[in-house]
């Protein structure tokens, strides 16, 4: 069973305690393109609903530093990796071509100074407070299943095919553009080195990561990831006005190229949540509030971890599940 999520029960309240904890979200930014603007979004998001944690942004050598400088302009914190792909040929192409480089998402497995990290893609967007997602219980990787019409029977038409070469297909398949996960280095170097051993295929890290956790995943409710696909495939599964985080992932769905053009596009509802995004991209109030309040909790974090023996005590503390 999915776990209780309610995001009422626990009272969020900032204070120097929850930042040495060592919680924070996550994105992934690759290249000089647009994709920036989606994690300024985010960001931007987050900071509308009033997150108490930090975002870090896992960004590849080929960001520029304008790009750079613009993320920690808006309260980000920016953390280089090393780019990460597969060693093993494959025939099989990727349902996207560039979805090669998001195997490089898996470096944030080694962002120990953080003891619970919840992971957004950069074409997401947060509409409401999510951050109750660190209190789920530890040593389970949290995720939205990927369209399965029923949970816990047989997925349903539109599924993703499994990869044959990545073994027995897991009971439900989840999307990697959002996930609750705790980095750990000893999951890390199982990751890369397995890594080493497995066949790219077309869903890239994601097929990977389903393969890899298919015993640690556990579901959690759709509106943390609201797919656009489920707006046409399943629209009895979800509420759209009350999704917590929308992912645009759907070709034609990123909000700053946006054009209507696309299969399913000129949908209402679509064109609805495109606004929602623009509305807070252009909210150059949540602009103010990253000079102030997101900037200062992230000067409080680093200081509480500039001390490596305090990291190293939060990186070893005990499970809470
Ligand atoms: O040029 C790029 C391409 C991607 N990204 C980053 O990589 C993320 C993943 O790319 P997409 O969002 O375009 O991918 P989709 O959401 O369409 O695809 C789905 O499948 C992918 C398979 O690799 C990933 O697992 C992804 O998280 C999952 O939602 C982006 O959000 C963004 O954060 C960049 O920064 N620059
Ligand atoms: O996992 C996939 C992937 O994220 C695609 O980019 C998206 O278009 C699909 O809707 C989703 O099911
Ligand atoms: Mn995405």
């Amino acid at each position: 069973m999915a776990p209780a999520l309610e995001s009422g029960t626990k009272k969020a309240t900032t204070s120097q305690k929850d930042i040495e904890l060592g919680r924070a979200y996550v994105t992934f930014l690759a290249g000089n393109g647009d994709y920036v603007k989606g994690v300024v979004g985010l960001a931007k998001g987050l900071i509308k609903a009033k997150s108490m944690y930090p975002l870090v942004v896992a960004i590849l050598p080929d960001v520029p530093d304008k790009h750079r400088m613009i993320l920690t302009r808006h309260g980000c914190i920016v953390k280089e990796i090393e780019p990460l792909a597969p060693s093993l040929q494959s025939s099989d192409k990727y349902a996207r071509s560039y979805y090669v480089l998001n195997y490089s998402k898996l470096r944030i497995w080694q962002f120990v100074d953080y003891s619970k990290m919840v992971y957004l893609d950069g074409d997401m967007q947060v509409f409401e407070n999510i951050d109750h997602l660190f209190e789920l219980p530890d040593k389970y990787l949290y995720a939205v299943a990927d369209c399965i019409c029923d949970m816990y029977g047989k997925p349903c038409a539109e599924v993703l095919p499994w990869p044959k070469e990545l073994g027995p297909r897991p009971s439900v398949y989840f999307n990697a553009g959002m996930f609750v996960f705790q980095p750990n280095l000893s999951i890390y170097f199982r990751l890369l080195n397995t890594l080493k051993v497995t066949p790219p295929t077309q869903f890239a890290e994601q097929d990977f990561l389903n393969m890899y956790f298919k015993d640690e995943y556990k579901p959690i409710p759709y509106t943390y990831n609201l797919l656009l696909a489920m707006l046409w495939r399943h629209p009895e599964k979800i509420e759209v006005n009350k999704a917590k985080a929308v992912h645009y992932c759907s070709p034609g769905a990123k909000p700053w190229k946006y054009t209507g053009k696309e299969e399913h596009m000129d949908r209402e509802d679509i064109k609805m949540l495109v606004t929602k995004w623009w509305d807070i991209y252009n909210d150059t109030t949540l602009d103010h509030k990253a000079q102030g309040s997101t900037v200062e909790a992230n000067r409080l974090r680093e200081a509480a971890f500039s001390d490596s023996n305090i990291s190293a005590l939060y990186i070893t503390s005990p499970s809470a599940a």
